[in-house]
Protein backbone atom coordinates (compact mmCIF):
# COMPACT_ATOMS: atom_id res chain seq x y z
CA UNK A 1 0.00 0.00 0.00
CA UNK A 2 1.43 3.37 -0.67
CA UNK A 3 1.72 5.59 2.55
CA UNK A 4 0.06 8.75 3.05
CA UNK A 5 1.99 10.42 5.38
CA UNK A 6 3.90 13.39 4.77
CA UNK A 7 7.32 13.95 3.35
CA UNK A 8 9.98 14.47 6.80
CA UNK A 9 10.26 17.67 7.80
CA UNK A 10 13.44 19.46 8.77
CA UNK A 11 14.21 18.74 12.46
CA UNK A 12 12.93 21.93 14.31
CA UNK A 13 9.87 22.58 11.43
CA UNK A 14 6.55 22.26 13.16
CA UNK A 15 4.36 19.42 11.65
CA UNK A 16 2.34 19.46 8.28
CA UNK A 17 -1.10 20.49 9.29
CA UNK A 18 -4.00 18.43 7.55
CA UNK A 19 -4.62 21.11 4.60
CA UNK A 20 -1.37 21.13 3.86
CA UNK A 21 -1.14 17.44 4.04
CA UNK A 22 -4.19 17.49 1.85
CA UNK A 23 -2.66 20.17 -0.38
CA UNK A 24 0.53 17.65 -0.81
CA UNK A 25 -1.40 14.57 -1.71
CA UNK A 26 -3.76 16.38 -4.59
CA UNK A 27 -0.53 17.62 -5.89
CA UNK A 28 0.64 14.23 -5.99
CA UNK A 29 -2.05 12.36 -6.99
CA UNK A 30 -1.67 10.99 -10.70
CA UNK A 31 -5.41 11.26 -11.40
CA UNK A 32 -5.87 14.63 -9.78
CA UNK A 33 -7.03 15.96 -13.54
CA UNK A 34 -9.70 13.76 -13.75
CA UNK A 35 -11.80 15.56 -11.00
CA UNK A 36 -11.95 18.47 -13.98
CA UNK A 37 -14.27 15.90 -16.07
CA UNK A 38 -16.81 16.40 -13.18
CA UNK A 39 -19.86 18.92 -12.89
CA UNK A 40 -19.04 20.95 -9.71
CA UNK A 41 -21.83 21.60 -7.35
CA UNK A 42 -22.39 25.11 -6.23
CA UNK A 43 -22.85 24.80 -2.72
CA UNK A 44 -20.82 21.23 -2.01
CA UNK A 45 -17.53 22.13 -0.60
CA UNK A 46 -16.98 18.40 0.17
CA UNK A 47 -19.08 15.50 -2.15
CA UNK A 48 -17.83 12.60 0.23
CA UNK A 49 -21.19 10.29 -0.92
CA UNK A 50 -19.92 8.94 -3.76
CA UNK A 51 -20.45 5.74 -2.95
CA UNK A 52 -24.59 6.03 -2.72
CA UNK A 53 -24.33 8.43 -5.64
CA UNK A 54 -21.81 9.46 -8.10
CA UNK A 55 -21.36 13.05 -9.33
CA UNK A 56 -22.65 13.81 -12.97
CA UNK A 57 -19.46 14.07 -16.04
CA UNK A 58 -19.38 17.01 -17.88
CA UNK A 59 -19.34 14.39 -20.86
CA UNK A 60 -22.74 13.18 -19.54
CA UNK A 61 -24.70 16.26 -19.33
CA UNK A 62 -23.56 17.42 -23.15
CA UNK A 63 -24.59 13.13 -24.06
CA UNK A 64 -27.92 13.61 -22.47
CA UNK A 65 -28.91 16.57 -24.13
CA UNK A 66 -27.40 15.48 -27.64
CA UNK A 67 -29.31 12.15 -26.98
CA UNK A 68 -32.82 14.22 -26.65
CA UNK A 69 -32.47 15.97 -30.15
CA UNK A 70 -29.59 14.03 -31.80
CA UNK A 71 -31.04 10.68 -31.04
CA UNK A 72 -34.44 10.51 -29.53
CA UNK A 73 -35.73 13.44 -31.68
CA UNK A 74 -34.97 12.72 -34.61
CA UNK A 75 -34.49 9.03 -35.37
CA UNK A 76 -37.64 8.47 -33.32
CA UNK A 77 -38.88 4.95 -33.54
CA UNK A 78 -35.88 4.18 -35.69
CA UNK A 79 -33.57 4.54 -33.08
CA UNK A 80 -34.85 1.19 -31.80
CA UNK A 81 -33.33 -0.42 -35.13
CA UNK A 82 -29.96 1.53 -35.44
CA UNK A 83 -28.82 1.03 -31.97
CA UNK A 84 -31.09 1.23 -28.40
CA UNK A 85 -32.03 -2.20 -28.82
CA UNK A 86 -28.27 -3.77 -28.40
CA UNK A 87 -27.69 -0.92 -25.67
CA UNK A 88 -28.02 -3.29 -22.65
CA UNK A 89 -25.80 -5.74 -24.11
CA UNK A 90 -23.48 -3.39 -25.70
CA UNK A 91 -23.38 -1.46 -22.56
CA UNK A 92 -23.02 -4.65 -20.22
CA UNK A 93 -19.99 -5.83 -22.24
CA UNK A 94 -17.69 -2.13 -21.54
CA UNK A 95 -18.91 -2.51 -17.77
CA UNK A 96 -17.89 -6.06 -18.01
CA UNK A 97 -14.69 -5.22 -19.92
CA UNK A 98 -13.98 -2.01 -17.86
CA UNK A 99 -15.08 -2.85 -14.72
CA UNK A 100 -15.54 -6.44 -13.77
CA UNK A 101 -12.47 -8.67 -15.34
CA UNK A 102 -15.58 -10.33 -17.44
CA UNK A 103 -15.67 -11.17 -21.52
CA UNK A 104 -18.46 -10.28 -23.47
CA UNK A 105 -21.59 -11.54 -23.68
CA UNK A 106 -22.22 -12.34 -19.48
CA UNK A 107 -23.09 -8.90 -18.30
CA UNK A 108 -26.17 -7.12 -19.23
CA UNK A 109 -28.05 -3.80 -17.91
CA UNK A 110 -31.66 -3.44 -17.16
CA UNK A 111 -33.99 -3.34 -14.29
CA UNK A 112 -32.67 -2.31 -10.29
CA UNK A 113 -29.84 -4.47 -8.61
CA UNK A 114 -33.26 -5.59 -6.51
CA UNK A 115 -35.12 -6.81 -9.70
CA UNK A 116 -32.11 -8.48 -11.00
CA UNK A 117 -30.89 -9.98 -7.78
CA UNK A 118 -34.61 -11.51 -7.50
CA UNK A 119 -34.23 -13.31 -11.23
CA UNK A 120 -30.50 -14.30 -10.92
CA UNK A 121 -31.73 -15.90 -6.99
CA UNK A 122 -34.44 -17.31 -8.85
CA UNK A 123 -32.73 -18.64 -11.67
CA UNK A 124 -30.02 -20.15 -9.19
CA UNK A 125 -32.61 -22.35 -6.84
CA UNK A 126 -34.26 -24.00 -10.27
CA UNK A 127 -30.45 -24.49 -11.18
CA UNK A 128 -29.64 -26.64 -8.31
CA UNK A 129 -32.89 -28.88 -7.92
CA UNK A 130 -32.85 -30.94 -4.71
CA UNK A 131 -31.21 -27.68 -2.60
CA UNK A 132 -32.98 -25.87 -1.01
CA UNK A 133 -30.70 -23.84 1.58
CA UNK A 134 -29.43 -20.04 0.28
CA UNK A 135 -26.61 -18.65 2.70
CA UNK A 136 -26.41 -14.94 3.61
CA UNK A 137 -25.21 -12.73 6.31
CA UNK A 138 -26.86 -10.15 8.62
CA UNK A 139 -25.01 -7.16 7.31
CA UNK A 140 -25.92 -7.49 3.91
CA UNK A 141 -27.97 -4.78 2.05
CA UNK A 142 -31.64 -4.52 2.95
CA UNK A 143 -32.95 -5.38 -0.45
CA UNK A 144 -30.61 -8.41 -0.40
CA UNK A 145 -31.96 -9.58 2.63
CA UNK A 146 -35.67 -8.39 1.57
CA UNK A 147 -35.17 -10.28 -1.64
CA UNK A 148 -34.07 -13.23 -0.13
CA UNK A 149 -36.97 -13.61 2.12
CA UNK A 150 -39.27 -13.33 -0.35
CA UNK A 151 -37.93 -15.72 -2.68
CA UNK A 152 -37.48 -18.54 1.02
CA UNK A 153 -40.82 -17.90 1.64
CA UNK A 154 -42.55 -17.85 -1.93
CA UNK A 155 -40.01 -21.01 -2.82
CA UNK A 156 -39.76 -23.10 0.40
CA UNK A 157 -36.26 -22.71 0.66
CA UNK A 158 -34.32 -22.22 3.85
CA UNK A 159 -31.60 -18.95 4.56
CA UNK A 160 -29.01 -19.70 6.85
CA UNK A 161 -27.47 -16.96 8.30
CA UNK A 162 -24.02 -16.12 8.33
CA UNK A 163 -23.25 -13.09 11.45
CA UNK A 164 -19.98 -11.44 10.76
CA UNK A 165 -18.48 -9.08 12.87
CA UNK A 166 -20.83 -5.86 12.71
CA UNK A 167 -17.65 -4.04 11.60
CA UNK A 168 -16.21 -6.53 9.14
CA UNK A 169 -17.46 -8.61 6.89
CA UNK A 170 -17.67 -12.59 6.08
CA UNK A 171 -14.70 -14.74 6.04
CA UNK A 172 -14.18 -17.75 3.96
CA UNK A 173 -13.75 -20.53 7.09
CA UNK A 174 -17.56 -18.86 7.69
CA UNK A 175 -18.47 -19.72 4.31
CA UNK A 176 -16.73 -22.74 4.43
CA UNK A 177 -17.88 -23.98 7.52
CA UNK A 178 -22.13 -22.93 6.52
CA UNK A 179 -21.87 -24.36 3.07
CA UNK A 180 -23.23 -28.05 2.33
CA UNK A 181 -25.30 -30.48 0.34
CA UNK A 182 -28.40 -28.55 1.17
CA UNK A 183 -26.71 -25.31 -0.50
CA UNK A 184 -27.82 -23.89 -3.61
CA UNK A 185 -26.96 -20.58 -3.58
CA UNK A 186 -24.26 -17.99 -1.31
CA UNK A 187 -25.23 -14.49 -1.46
CA UNK A 188 -22.74 -12.06 -0.33
CA UNK A 189 -21.64 -8.10 -1.21
CA UNK A 190 -17.84 -7.81 -1.74
CA UNK A 191 -17.91 -4.49 -0.38
CA UNK A 192 -20.17 -4.36 2.41
CA UNK A 193 -22.76 -1.36 2.51
CA UNK A 194 -22.00 -0.47 6.15
CA UNK A 195 -18.68 -1.56 7.03
CA UNK A 196 -16.90 -1.10 3.95
CA UNK A 197 -15.33 -4.69 4.43
CA UNK A 198 -13.93 -6.29 1.25
CA UNK A 199 -14.63 -9.98 1.24
CA UNK A 200 -12.00 -12.42 -0.13
CA UNK A 201 -14.30 -13.22 -3.94
CA UNK A 202 -11.88 -15.70 -4.87
CA UNK A 203 -11.97 -18.41 -2.00
CA UNK A 204 -15.08 -17.54 -0.79
CA UNK A 205 -16.67 -18.47 -4.38
CA UNK A 206 -13.98 -21.40 -4.66
CA UNK A 207 -15.22 -23.11 -0.99
CA UNK A 208 -19.11 -23.05 -2.39
CA UNK A 209 -18.01 -24.14 -5.36
CA UNK A 210 -16.06 -27.38 -3.41
CA UNK A 211 -20.07 -28.01 -1.65
CA UNK A 212 -21.37 -27.89 -4.79
CA UNK A 213 -23.29 -24.06 -4.40
CA UNK A 214 -23.32 -21.41 -6.87
CA UNK A 215 -22.35 -17.92 -5.71
CA UNK A 216 -24.01 -14.32 -6.14
CA UNK A 217 -21.57 -11.49 -5.81
CA UNK A 218 -24.00 -8.05 -5.04
CA UNK A 219 -21.19 -5.80 -6.72
CA UNK A 220 -22.65 -2.29 -6.10
CA UNK A 221 -20.24 -1.20 -3.51
CA UNK A 222 -17.28 -2.04 -6.09
CA UNK A 223 -18.15 -1.76 -9.44
CA UNK A 224 -15.70 1.14 -11.06
CA UNK A 225 -13.78 1.31 -7.35
CA UNK A 226 -12.08 -1.91 -6.49
CA UNK A 227 -10.83 -4.55 -8.39
CA UNK A 228 -13.12 -7.22 -9.94
CA UNK A 229 -12.22 -10.35 -11.90
CA UNK A 230 -15.50 -12.22 -12.54
CA UNK A 231 -13.89 -14.80 -14.78
CA UNK A 232 -10.67 -15.12 -13.24
CA UNK A 233 -12.63 -15.87 -9.52
CA UNK A 234 -14.57 -17.97 -11.80
CA UNK A 235 -17.94 -16.31 -10.15
CA UNK A 236 -21.56 -17.83 -11.41
CA UNK A 237 -23.84 -14.58 -10.66
CA UNK A 238 -23.47 -11.12 -9.91
CA UNK A 239 -25.12 -7.84 -9.56
CA UNK A 240 -24.89 -4.24 -8.73
CA UNK A 241 -25.82 -0.74 -9.14
CA UNK A 242 -24.47 1.76 -12.01
CA UNK A 243 -25.42 5.00 -9.97
CA UNK A 244 -22.63 4.85 -7.36
CA UNK A 245 -19.13 4.80 -8.81
CA UNK A 246 -20.16 4.52 -12.71
CA UNK A 247 -22.14 7.63 -12.02
CA UNK A 248 -24.69 6.69 -14.42
CA UNK A 249 -27.24 9.06 -12.35
CA UNK A 250 -30.19 8.24 -10.04
CA UNK A 251 -31.69 5.19 -11.12
CA UNK A 252 -29.59 4.39 -13.28
CA UNK A 253 -30.71 0.76 -14.25
CA UNK A 254 -27.81 -2.00 -12.62
CA UNK A 255 -25.76 -4.73 -14.56
CA UNK A 256 -26.21 -8.48 -14.12
CA UNK A 257 -23.55 -10.99 -14.64
CA UNK A 258 -24.22 -14.95 -15.64
CA UNK A 259 -21.23 -16.53 -16.39
CA UNK A 260 -21.20 -17.66 -20.18
CA UNK A 261 -21.61 -21.58 -19.53
CA UNK A 262 -24.37 -21.49 -17.30
CA UNK A 263 -26.67 -19.19 -19.28
CA UNK A 264 -28.52 -22.04 -20.97
CA UNK A 265 -29.40 -24.06 -17.65
CA UNK A 266 -30.39 -20.66 -15.98
CA UNK A 267 -34.34 -19.50 -16.54
CA UNK A 268 -35.10 -16.33 -15.32
CA UNK A 269 -39.12 -15.57 -13.47
CA UNK A 270 -40.14 -12.79 -15.54
CA UNK A 271 -40.59 -13.75 -18.78
CA UNK A 272 -40.98 -10.77 -21.22
CA UNK A 273 -40.64 -10.09 -25.13
CA UNK A 274 -37.09 -8.43 -24.93
CA UNK A 275 -35.28 -11.66 -23.23
CA UNK A 276 -37.30 -13.68 -25.97
CA UNK A 277 -35.50 -15.83 -28.36
CA UNK A 278 -37.11 -13.15 -31.33
CA UNK A 279 -38.86 -10.37 -29.72
CA UNK A 280 -40.20 -8.82 -32.89
CA UNK A 281 -41.78 -12.31 -34.11
CA UNK A 282 -44.83 -11.38 -31.52
CA UNK A 283 -44.98 -15.48 -31.68
CA UNK A 284 -47.68 -17.48 -29.41
CA UNK A 285 -45.13 -18.75 -26.62
CA UNK A 286 -42.29 -17.38 -24.87
CA UNK A 287 -39.13 -19.04 -26.05
CA UNK A 288 -35.69 -17.78 -24.23
CA UNK A 289 -33.01 -16.36 -25.94
CA UNK A 290 -30.01 -18.38 -26.12
CA UNK A 291 -27.45 -15.64 -24.59
CA UNK A 292 -27.58 -13.26 -21.78
CA UNK A 293 -30.50 -11.31 -23.20
CA UNK A 294 -32.46 -14.35 -21.66
CA UNK A 295 -32.22 -12.11 -18.12
CA UNK A 296 -33.73 -8.56 -20.06
CA UNK A 297 -37.48 -8.67 -19.54
CA UNK A 298 -38.80 -5.63 -20.60
CA UNK A 299 -38.42 -2.33 -22.86
CA UNK A 300 -34.49 -1.46 -21.55
CA UNK A 301 -34.58 2.13 -19.75
CA UNK A 302 -32.28 3.73 -22.76
CA UNK A 303 -31.99 7.30 -21.33
CA UNK A 304 -30.90 5.89 -17.88
CA UNK A 305 -28.21 3.76 -19.52
CA UNK A 306 -26.28 7.14 -21.22
CA UNK A 307 -24.70 8.47 -18.41
CA UNK A 308 -22.17 5.52 -17.60
CA UNK A 309 -20.49 5.07 -20.50
CA UNK A 310 -18.53 8.09 -19.88
CA UNK A 311 -17.48 7.56 -16.57
CA UNK A 312 -16.59 4.00 -18.21
CA UNK A 313 -14.22 5.83 -20.68
CA UNK A 314 -12.72 7.81 -17.62
CA UNK A 315 -11.56 4.51 -15.96
CA UNK A 316 -9.98 3.24 -19.16
CA UNK A 317 -8.69 6.74 -19.77
CA UNK A 318 -7.26 6.31 -15.85
CA UNK A 319 -6.06 3.39 -16.67
CA UNK A 320 -4.27 4.03 -19.70
CA UNK A 321 -2.83 6.86 -18.25
CA UNK A 322 -1.49 5.96 -14.95
CA UNK A 323 -2.03 2.73 -14.26
CA UNK A 324 -4.00 -0.48 -14.48
CA UNK A 325 -3.73 -0.09 -10.32
CA UNK A 326 -4.38 3.30 -10.59
CA UNK A 327 -7.85 3.91 -9.55
CA UNK A 328 -7.34 1.50 -6.59
CA UNK A 329 -4.36 3.01 -5.48
CA UNK A 330 -6.21 6.15 -5.06
CA UNK A 331 -9.14 5.04 -3.34
CA UNK A 332 -6.39 3.74 -0.53
CA UNK A 333 -5.05 6.88 -0.67
CA UNK A 334 -7.99 8.36 0.04
CA UNK A 335 -9.65 6.39 2.68
CA UNK A 336 -6.27 5.74 4.48
CA UNK A 337 -6.28 9.72 4.50
CA UNK A 338 -9.25 10.10 5.97
CA UNK A 339 -8.47 6.99 8.82
CA UNK A 340 -5.44 9.26 9.95
CA UNK A 341 -7.77 12.54 9.76
CA UNK A 342 -10.35 10.71 11.58
CA UNK A 343 -7.80 9.02 14.25
CA UNK A 344 -6.14 12.14 14.89
CA UNK A 345 -9.45 14.87 14.92
CA UNK A 346 -12.30 12.60 15.66
CA UNK A 347 -10.88 9.50 17.96
CA UNK A 348 -9.91 11.97 20.40
CA UNK A 349 -14.12 13.22 20.58
CA UNK A 350 -15.48 9.89 21.25
CA UNK A 351 -15.61 8.60 17.58
CA UNK A 352 -15.35 4.98 16.48
CA UNK A 353 -13.67 3.46 13.53
CA UNK A 354 -16.26 1.01 11.74
CA UNK A 355 -14.36 0.43 8.82
CA UNK A 356 -11.36 -2.17 8.22
CA UNK A 357 -7.79 -0.59 9.29
CA UNK A 358 -6.05 -3.27 6.92
CA UNK A 359 -6.53 -1.84 3.13
CA UNK A 360 -6.67 -4.93 1.75
CA UNK A 361 -10.02 -5.76 3.65
CA UNK A 362 -11.33 -2.36 2.77
CA UNK A 363 -13.38 -0.71 -0.17
CA UNK A 364 -13.75 2.86 -1.02
CA UNK A 365 -15.74 4.37 1.65
CA UNK A 366 -15.02 4.46 5.31
CA UNK A 367 -17.60 4.46 8.37
CA UNK A 368 -17.41 5.84 11.43
CA UNK A 369 -19.74 5.71 14.93
CA UNK A 370 -21.26 8.17 17.13
CA UNK A 371 -23.93 8.96 18.81
CA UNK A 372 -24.26 12.56 17.37
CA UNK A 373 -24.12 11.95 13.85
CA UNK A 374 -27.60 11.82 13.58
CA UNK A 375 -28.16 15.40 14.77
CA UNK A 376 -24.57 16.30 13.19
CA UNK A 377 -25.30 14.85 9.86
CA UNK A 378 -27.83 17.33 8.69
CA UNK A 379 -25.68 20.21 9.76
CA UNK A 380 -22.61 19.43 7.42
CA UNK A 381 -25.33 19.02 4.30
CA UNK A 382 -26.48 22.50 5.48
CA UNK A 383 -22.31 23.50 5.05
CA UNK A 384 -22.33 21.86 1.69
CA UNK A 385 -20.40 18.81 3.15
CA UNK A 386 -21.92 15.71 2.12
CA UNK A 387 -21.45 12.16 3.76
CA UNK A 388 -24.38 9.98 4.92
CA UNK A 389 -25.81 8.50 7.68
CA UNK A 390 -26.68 4.79 8.39
CA UNK A 391 -27.91 3.41 11.57
CA UNK A 392 -27.59 3.42 14.25
CA UNK A 393 -25.39 5.64 14.52
CA UNK A 394 -22.82 5.36 11.51
CA UNK A 395 -21.33 8.21 9.20
CA UNK A 396 -19.69 7.20 5.72
CA UNK A 397 -17.22 9.18 3.81
CA UNK A 398 -18.18 7.63 0.35
CA UNK A 399 -14.63 8.85 -1.46
CA UNK A 400 -15.16 8.31 -5.28
CA UNK A 401 -11.31 7.93 -6.72
CA UNK A 402 -11.83 10.15 -9.77
CA UNK A 403 -13.73 13.07 -8.24
CA UNK A 404 -12.99 13.00 -4.54
CA UNK A 405 -10.44 14.88 -3.71
CA UNK A 406 -7.86 15.07 -0.25
CA UNK A 407 -8.66 18.43 0.02
CA UNK A 408 -12.13 17.76 0.32
CA UNK A 409 -11.62 14.48 2.72
CA UNK A 410 -9.88 17.24 5.10
CA UNK A 411 -12.68 19.80 4.83
CA UNK A 412 -15.40 17.05 5.40
CA UNK A 413 -13.30 15.57 8.55
CA UNK A 414 -12.33 19.35 10.00
CA UNK A 415 -16.33 20.01 9.48
CA UNK A 416 -17.53 17.03 11.24
CA UNK A 417 -15.12 17.79 14.12
CA UNK A 418 -16.23 21.70 14.58
CA UNK A 419 -19.52 20.19 14.19
CA UNK A 420 -19.74 17.97 16.75
CA UNK A 421 -17.72 19.41 19.05
CA UNK A 422 -20.91 22.16 18.53
CA UNK A 423 -22.88 19.90 18.83
CA UNK A 424 -22.23 18.06 22.11
CA UNK A 425 -20.94 21.04 23.65
CA UNK A 426 -22.60 21.87 27.60
CA UNK A 427 -25.01 24.03 27.23
C1 LIG B 1 -25.13 -3.41 -1.57
C2 LIG B 1 -26.37 -2.87 -2.22
N1 LIG B 1 -27.21 -3.73 -2.84
C3 LIG B 1 -28.34 -3.28 -3.42
C4 LIG B 1 -28.68 -1.95 -3.40
C5 LIG B 1 -30.04 -1.56 -3.95
O1 LIG B 1 -30.06 -1.30 -5.25
P1 LIG B 1 -31.40 -0.80 -5.98
O2 LIG B 1 -32.11 0.15 -5.07
O3 LIG B 1 -30.85 -0.10 -7.17
O4 LIG B 1 -32.22 -1.97 -6.33
C6 LIG B 1 -27.81 -1.01 -2.80
C7 LIG B 1 -28.09 0.45 -2.76
O5 LIG B 1 -29.13 0.97 -2.84
C8 LIG B 1 -26.65 -1.51 -2.18
O6 LIG B 1 -25.82 -0.68 -1.55
N1 LIG C 1 -30.29 3.92 -4.01
C1 LIG C 1 -30.41 4.93 -3.13
C2 LIG C 1 -31.54 5.79 -3.18
O1 LIG C 1 -32.47 5.56 -4.14
C3 LIG C 1 -31.66 6.83 -2.26
C4 LIG C 1 -30.69 7.04 -1.32
C5 LIG C 1 -29.58 6.21 -1.23
C6 LIG C 1 -29.48 5.15 -2.12
C7 LIG C 1 -28.35 4.21 -2.01
O2 LIG C 1 -27.84 3.82 -3.01
C8 LIG C 1 -27.94 3.76 -0.70
C9 LIG C 1 -26.76 2.85 -0.78
N2 LIG C 1 -27.01 1.67 -1.58
C10 LIG C 1 -26.21 2.41 0.55
O3 LIG C 1 -25.20 1.75 0.55
O4 LIG C 1 -26.74 2.73 1.59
Amino acid sequence: MTSTTPPVRPSGAPAAGPAERAAALDAADPLTRFREEFVPSADVVAYLDGNSLGRPTRASVERLARFATEQWASRLIRGWDESWYELPLAIGDRIGETALGAAPGQTFVGDSTTVILYKLVRGALDARPGRTEIVVDTGNFPTDRFVLQGIAAERGATLRWLSPDPDAGVTTDQVADAVGPETALVVLSHVAYRSGYLADAEPITRVAHDAGALVLWDLCHSAGAVPVTLDAWDVDLAAGCTYKYLNGGPGSPAFGYVRADLQAALTQPIQGWMGSDAPFEMGPEYAPHTGVRRFLSGTPAVVGMLAMQDMLDLLDEAGNVAGSDAVRDKSVRLTGFALDLVDELLVPLGVRVASPRDPARRGSHVTIDHAAFERVIPRLWAQGVVPDFRRPDGLRLGLSPLSTSFAEVQVGVEAIRATLLDETASP
